[in-house]
Order: C-alpha cells, then structure tokens, then sequence
C-alpha cells in the first residue's frame, strides 16, 4: 500500500508539472513556428446552416472591453457523446483583450457574424449552437431550450438564459471565427489507452482537420484531440499576451471570470445555456493582459489540464465538447440502430438527410435503419470534427441480411427441421417449445448456446439435436461429473436405436475418451483425456456450460480448442452468466469462433471496460441491449419458465443417478456386506426388514459425497434456492458443514428443531432474497410448512414411504408457486436405492391407482429414464407382468431372473434387466441387474 504523499511532495510535483506543461507549450509553439501550413487551426468547413457557409474571416483582437460572464451548466454531470466519456474543460489563452461590450443575443441573432469553417455541412463547434433548427418536431421547443435534449445536444441540459451581453452584436464578423479556434482545445476528452484509442480512431478523410485550416489568425485549433491543446499555445505565443479567467461552480452551474475577449463571448454566446451576471466579483479579471480560464476546482484528471500561464488547470467534468463530438453507433433491433453521440449542427444536418431517421424523444437519440448505417458513417466521416465509430465487424456479420438489405422480412420464420432421422420416440415427446428448439438449433447449422431456464428440457432437445447430426458422430458429451449417469440414462431412454454398450462413460482417467459412439466425460477428466485426441470430434454437447465461463481454467483450456474445431457445439446452460457479461465470452465464441476475436474489444463494449492501475478491469457492462440482440440472433436460444409454463405440468421428477465412483471402498464393502445379509434366503420377515434397514444407513454414508457434489454443483450452476431433503442426521449435518464451510445462507430443521423455531426458519428463507438452501428432514418436516419461494427439491435420500415423499415434495408445490415445480431424486447404484426406488414407485402407482394419490409417480419416473423399456427388437427380453405381490418384494424379481447378490455390485455396463409389468411399462431399474440377452 503506498503511504499518502506530504505536503512537500506535492507542491514539488506540482512545480514540476507546471514546468513540464510551460516545456511541452514552447515546443509545440517552436513547432508551429516551423510549419506554418499546420499552423492553422479551424476546418474550412462551414455550415450549411440557415447562414450559409462564411468566408474564413481573420480573428479581430481588437476593441479591448470589460465584461463579465456567467457560463451557466445545469447538470454537471451529463455525458455528451456515445463514449461517455465527457469531454474536459481546459484553460485557454486569448491573444487580445477587448473592449467590453453587451453581448447577449441568441446565436441565431448573431449568426452573421458566426463563421463555420469548412465544407458544406460542417460546423466546426459542434455542440455549441442552439438545437433549435435541428431539433426533431415532436420535441417541444422549450425542451429544447431548457436543455433537455439529451444525447443529441450534449449541451442539451443547459438552460440558455438569453441575458443580453453588452454590444456583442456590434463585434465585428471576423471575431466569431476565432472563438471556434480558440475554444475548441477548451473542452477535449480525458487521455485514452492508446490501444482504445487506436481502435476508436476515426480515419481523417480528407487530412483536412481542423487543424489544417489557417483561419488567417495564426491561432491553431488541431482537430485531433491530441493536438488541439499544442495549437492553443501557439495561438497564445503568436497573440503574445493573455487573459486569465476561471471557472467557479455554482450550484448546478458554473461561471466563467475572465476579461473581456470578442471571440470568447461569440463562443459563449452559442452556448444555450449561457447566462450574463454583471456582479462584481465576475468583472475582476477584466482588461488583464494574458488570458488563462482556470477550470473548475475538484474537476477530474487534472493531469489532462494544460497551463500555459502559470496556473494548474484542472478539468471541467462533463462540460461538453466546444469542438469534437465523438460516439459509437449502437444496435437497438433487429433492424435499427442508433447513434450515441453528442450534439453537432452538421450531424444533425446529415442526419436528416437519411430517409429512414428517427428521433427517440426517450432517449433523445436519432436512429436508423441498419440498412443505412454504411451510409451514414461513410457520410460522417466528411466532418472533420465528428466520430462517429460504425457497428463492431461481428455485428454487421451477424446482421449482415438487415444491413445489406438481403432480407425482405425482418422475421424470418425458422423452418420447421426434418427429424424423421430421429428416434420417434424422442420426437414424438417434444414438448413445442423444444420442438422449436431443435428447429433453431438446426437452423443455425448445430452450433447454438441453449440457455433455457433450468427444467424445461434443455437434455431432450440436446440429444435430439445431436441426433439429427448422427452421421457426423462419435459424439462428446462433457458434463459436470454428478450427472453423468444421469445422461447416459438419457441417451438409452430417448434413442432406442442406440445401443446401450455404444455409449461410453468415463468414469476414471484411465478410460478411453473415444470408446463409444456416445462418449460422456465430465469437465474434470476431459482436461486430464483430451490428449488422447488423434481426431476431433465433430458433434460436441457442454452441460452446464457456463462452467466453461474462466477461460484460465484448466476445463475451459481443454474444451475450447474442441469447440473451435468441431462441426457442431450445443452448448446448455440455465444460466450462462451469472454476474457479468464478461462470463458470456468462451461462451459466444465456443459458438462462433469468429466473433470478437480479441476479448479486449468484447470487453470495452459490452464489459464497460475501464483501465486501473493493475490493468484493465471487465467486471462491469455496458451496451447490454445490443448484446442480447446478438446473443438472440447468432448465438443464443432462451426461453424462461413463465414464457412455456402452459406446456410444462405443475411437478416434473428427474432421478438423478450419482456417480458409483464417489462411493468409497470401505462404503462399498459395507453395502456389499448389507446386501447380502438382505439377500440370505432363509431370514424371517422382521429379519429381512432388518437388513433392508442396515442396508439402509449404509447407503446414507455411503451417498454423503456425491450427495454433497450435487448440491455444489446446483449453486454453481445459479440455483438460488432449493431444499434438500434427508432422512439421515449424519447426512443432514454433512450437507449443513459443507454449506456453512461455504458460506451459503442455509436452515436447517429436523426432528430437533422446536415448532416455534420451525416456524421462523421457514419465514426466513422465504424472505432470502438470493440463494438459500434449506436443509430438511423427511420425517420431521414433512408437512405444516411452505416453502414457495423455491421451485426445486432435491431428496438427498429416499425413503419407503412414498405419502411422506409427496408430502415433502408439497412444501413447494402449493398455493403461492407461479412456477413448474422440479424434483430431483438422487439414487446411488449399488445401493438400499435399487430396491427402494421401485419400491416408491410401485406404491405410488398403487395409491393412484386407488385414487388416493393424484400422482402417477411411476408415468412420471419413466420419462426420467430409470426404467427401459423393453423390446424384443433391442435385444432384450420382457419378462412378461410381474404380479404386485412380487414388485413390492425385490427377492422375487432377482429370483425370477436367478441373480446373484454379486450381480448387484456389477460395474454398470454389464448390469441390465429388463421387464414389464403392465402394458409396454418397465418396472424394473434399467441399472441394478445384470443383462440378460435374448
Ligand atoms: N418432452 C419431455 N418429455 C418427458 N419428460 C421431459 C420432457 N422434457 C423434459 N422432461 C423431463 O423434465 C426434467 C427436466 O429436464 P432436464 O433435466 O433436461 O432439464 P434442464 O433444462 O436440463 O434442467 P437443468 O438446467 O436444471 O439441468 C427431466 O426429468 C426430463 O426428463
């Protein structure tokens, strides 16, 4: 940290600047003596305005006249142009006092005696002149002279008092002009990066700047920012004396002291917001020999205020620019953009000659059809004195039908894709929406960002995609590990033509990454097996793949290069950034490499980019609208739960199936150890029960990690509140330390907790306001509670009692939830939850059945996949209906199939059983039994 610096120090600095700005001023002024064709200041190019363009006049410095101004702003802080970055005030020198005279008539009385400089169309103090003959009709005129114009007048928020200044209409014509060139440097944008400002720079068309122009005084106003303060010391060496003056705030406003100078009043007098004071106290720096304005104390980055009479100058903040405006054009649809930029007579003037113009009395911009943007910047970039920087190249890429006009429609409807490639069974379940996801994704060649909310079946739509690129596979699925199972249990329920041993799951970093036809990785071990790629693969999925949103992660190093070389990516992802746009950009280019190929220009327009000591700092955003109309056109697909909650029912269950490889050994022997005690073919009723129990507990140890993964994983990928439900207290309390070792607001309640604090707890996570978890036990807290500012519930564990399930499950689903209500069941293979699950199942069918539960669980859990159905066409045989008495005891099933408790513990790939009970529906878990072939 460095210390503050004294007294001392700081006057030594100061001096030393003081010396260095009177250094830099004389050899600028040497300089300028030496080229006496750059010596020049104002452009040639006068206005078209109602004046017509004058003849260059020379700068009049005579009729030295006492008087005062009072230079009023009114919101000190309003940005001029689209960069936002508000020009600054700097001081200026004046060659010859004058006389005091009246100066108080609106420009427009004075006009005459105004001279633009340049060609046709072009004003050279832009900024200045009232907005009245540019202003758009609808825009009342006091608007307008109250300053309320905004973007197109950066000087909008003035309030022009037209107090009449003595005599200035008597001033001869000549004067006028030298103002411009004078005031130009006075209000100039604070130093860039010159990277930024290398990108921002506007080619000069013509060299003809304004500094190309000797208006005939001998004073110089550069037109490039940079040079414009070195003419205004050579103006200032030529004119030999100077007055000095200064800027004092007041209130929202401030004053301008200085003596007289008859081009500094014509300047003034442009100014809408002009107001004359005659006190006293503003007349003291009349008749002084030199001329100095001393900006506004406290104004920003003092080191851009240049002194040329021995005074430090400090910037006027958002004073507007007297001489250059500069923006950026900024897309607002699908077929219009606007130009941010500040007020410039010229501009306006040329923005009415485009035909499809049209001012936003909002937000006081013009716009424009995209069709007209190369137009229009090719026409501006003939104003020597504006920039107006065109759309960035991958908008006009992206926009390239609106631009060139290619399109006739503005919205093109999407053509309905041909799917009949596709597994009928997965097309013939898409819901609508995911229907036109496919639609979409297809239209875009397979490359897309699927940012649907979380639930609505972003999975579906990704294999359906993926399917109907089938020739072009093998296919890479990268996916955060605790889900894996969960897609390899996808895959089988969606596509039936895909057999089951073509689909690869890695589960350790000695697995081969291209074994399968379907090969799912998780983000961890594709960076650890992404060399073992001879070949890419051409269709890629990313699950959840805002975890690819640091692009110094050694996940996001291994899968971009992927990305870029695949044929098609589908990247999903609820929520693809969740604090900055700056998280969105692996994202945007995994889906279009060639969008913004530098990060650094990504970050300036869209990441508010601003430069700190330490470096560049994208933690901000900016342009935001833009960003979405380019997401939606080339990049992004999202819908939220409230836009399709018709097509979605009230609950939707998904069986999570957690990784077997987080199960430890010691965990792993002691389930096996429980399952046989359960499987001993002699024990008693009570017995079996017993070992069911055992079982049981063992599983609740044994699922504590992966348990604990998903939940992380859940908050990593923006889930803001969930509760989790356990019936185990050694699961409870691992999954609280794990929140509270993380930091995430959480309740807990259980069996311990008393009612009135039950009653608390559950007030305060529905008040959260960011992401909460509440951790609650299935037997405790069952019931009596709301929880409806949440629409997920996790089961950490299962439980045989499937009212109690229904009854936890309820804390959401109740009055008070807008939304589809998502429940996760996380089942461990290998574990009590092989017999529990169908188990749940078959009871539940039972109760509906008998009309006492309005919950088909089992129609539910099928489309979740952990049953397969069975076919005689895939290989596998049905077992034919299995009687009820039989479902609910799991012994029978294994007997029926003459399984072993070994097979129970078989690695998943070998481990299938298929059979029916009613109709086409399998009952039995697609992963708990070996596999039988036909
Ligand atoms: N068309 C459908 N038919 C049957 N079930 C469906 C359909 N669409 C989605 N589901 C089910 O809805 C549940 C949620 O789907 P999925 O997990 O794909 O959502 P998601 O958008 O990926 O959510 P998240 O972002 O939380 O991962 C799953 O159980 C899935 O099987």
């Amino acid at each position: 940290m460095s210390l503050p610096l004294t007294e001392e120090q700081r006057k030594k600095i100061e001096e030393n600047r003081q010396k260095a700005l009177a250094r830099r001023a004389e050899k600028l002024l040497a300089e300028q003596h030496q080229s006496p064709g750059s010596g020049s200041s104002i452009a040639t190019n006068s206005s078209q305005s109602k004046q017509g363009p004058p003849p260059n006049l020379p700068r009049d410095p005579s009729k030295p006249v006492n008087h005062g101004v009072v230079f009023l702003q009114q919101n000190l802080n309003s940005s001029s142009n689209g960069n936002q970055r508000p020009p600054n005030f700097h001081s200026f020198h004046l060659s010859s006092p004058g006389q005091a005279k009246g100066i108080g008539k609106r420009q427009e009385d004075v006009s005459p005696a105004c001279p633009r400089h340049g060609p046709s169309g072009q004003m050279t103090l832009t900024g200045i002149s009232p907005p009245l003959a540019q202003s758009p009709p609808e825009v009342p005129t006091q608007q307008l002279l109250g300053g309320t114009l905004g973007q197109g007048h950066p000087q909008a928020s003035q309030e022009i008092k037209s107090t009449p200044f003595a005599n200035t209409a008597h001033e001869p014509l000549a004067k006028a002009k030298s103002f411009q060139k004078t005031l130009a440097p006075f209000f100039r944008q604070p130093p860039r990066d010159p990277g930024v400002e290398a990108k921002a720079a506007r080619p000069c068309t013509s060299g003809q700047n304004i500094s190309d122009t000797n208006c005939g005084s001998g004073s110089a106003t550069p037109g490039t920012e940079g040079r414009r303060p070195q003419k205004l010391g050579a103006s200032l060496h030529k004119a030999g004396s100077s007055q000095k003056g200064m800027c004092i705030r007041s209130g929202g406003r401030f004053q301008v002291k200085i003596g007289y100078n008859a081009e500094l009043i014509t300047v003034f007098k442009r100014l809408p917001s002009r107001s004359y004071g005659n006190e006293p106290s503003v007349l003291a720096a009349q008749s002084l020999p030199t001329v100095t304005l001393e900006p506004l104390e406290g104004a920003e980055d003092s080191r851009e205020s240049l002194s040329t009479g021995g005074v430090a100058h400090t910037c006027l903040p958002s004073a507007p620019s007297l001489a250059f405006v500069k923006g950026q054009c900024v897309l607002i649809s699908r077929a219009r953009f606007e130009a941010d930029i500040g007020y410039s007579e010229d501009l306006m003037a040329l923005f009415k000659q485009m035909e499809s113009r049209s001012y936003d009395v909002k937000t006081r911009k013009w716009n424009f059809l995209l069709e007209e943007h190369n137009k229009l910047i090719q026409s501006v970039r003939c104003l020597p004195q504006v920039q107006l920087d065109p759309l960035p190249t991958t908008l006009t890429l992206a926009f390239a039908s609106q631009l060139e006009k290619t399109s006739p429609c503005l919205t093109e409807p999407i053509p309905e894709a041909d799917l009949s490639g596709v597994d009928p069974k997965l097309v013939s379940n898409l819901l609508p929406f995911q229907r036109a996801g496919v639609n979409f994704a297809v239209a875009k060649r397979g490359r897309l960002l699927l940012a649907d909310d979380m639930g609505l079946g972003k999975t579906i739509q990704a294999i359906c995609i993926a399917a109907f690129y089938r020739k072009e596979w093998p296919l890479l699925v990268v996916v955060p590990s605790s889900v894996r199972f969960t897609w390899e249990q996808a895959f089988l329920q969606w596509l039936p033509s895909l057999s089951p041993d073509r689909i690869n799951v890695v589960v350790t970093g000695k697995d081969r990454l291209t074994a399968g036809l379907v090969n799912i990785v998780s983000f961890d071990l594709l960076s650890k097996l992404e060399k073992q790629l001879k070949t890419p693969f051409k269709v890629v999925i990313i699950d959840e793949s805002h975890f690819l949103k640091n692009i110094k992660t050694a996940r996001c190093r291994a899968a971009m290069p992927l990305l870029k070389v695949a044929k098609r990516v589908i990247l999903l992802s609820g929520t693809p950034a969740m604090s900055r746009p700056a998280e969105l950009y692996t994202q945007i280019i995994g889906v279009r490499p060639t969008f913004f190929p530098q990060f650094h220009a990504f970050g300036l327009r869209y990441c508010d980019a601003k430069r700190q000591p330490w470096g560049w700092d994208y933690s901000g955003s900016s342009n935001l609208g833009e960003l979405k109309l380019l997401l939606e056109e080339a990049v992004m697909l999202r819908r939220l739960k409230c836009d399709v909650l018709a097509q979605l029912p009230p609950k939707q269950r998904k069986m999570v199936v957690i990784a077997p490889a987080r199960i430890s050994t010691k965990a792993r022997a002691a389930l096996a150890a429980a399952a046989k005690e359960m499987t001993t073919m002699n024990n008693t009723k009570r017995q079996q029960k017993e070992a069911l129990l055992l079982f049981f507990n063992r599983t609740a140890e044994a699922k504590i990690p992966s348990v604990i993964e998903y939940i992380l994983d859940l908050l990593e990928s923006g889930r803001e509140k969930f509760l989790v439900f356990a019936h185990h207290k050694v699961v409870l309390s691992a999954i609280t330390r794990e929140l509270e070792r993380k930091q995430v607001p959480h309740i807990r309640i259980d069996g311990s907790t008393s009612s009135a604090d039950r009653e608390d707890l559950c007030q305060q996570f529905q008040l959260f306001e960011k992401h909460a978890v509440a951790v609650l036990s299935i037997t405790a807290a069952n019931m009596g509670l709301t929880f409806s500012s949440a629409d997920l519930v996790v089961f950490a564990e299962l439980f045989w009692n499937p009212g109690v399930l229904l009854q936890a499950e309820d804390r959401v689903h109740r009055i008070g939830q807008a939304s589809s209500v998502s429940i996760h069941y996380l089942v461990a293979r290998g574990t009590a939850d092989d017999y529990l699950w169908p188990l749940i199942q078959e009871k539940i069918k039972v109760l509906g059945e008998a009309g006492l539960s309005e919950t088909n669980f089992s129609e539910m859990t099928e489309a979740t996949n952990y049953f397969y159905e069975v076919t005689p066409a895939n290989g596998f045989l049905p077992l034919g209906r299995v009687e009820l008495s039989c479902l609910l005891s799991p012994w029978v099933r294994r007997e029926k199939v003459g399984l072993t408790p070994a097979d129970f513990t078989q690695p998943h790939a070998e481990r299938w059983l298929y059979s029916s009970s009613s109709g086409n529906r399998s009952v039995f878990s697609s992963w708990n039994f070996p596999r039988i072939r036909v």
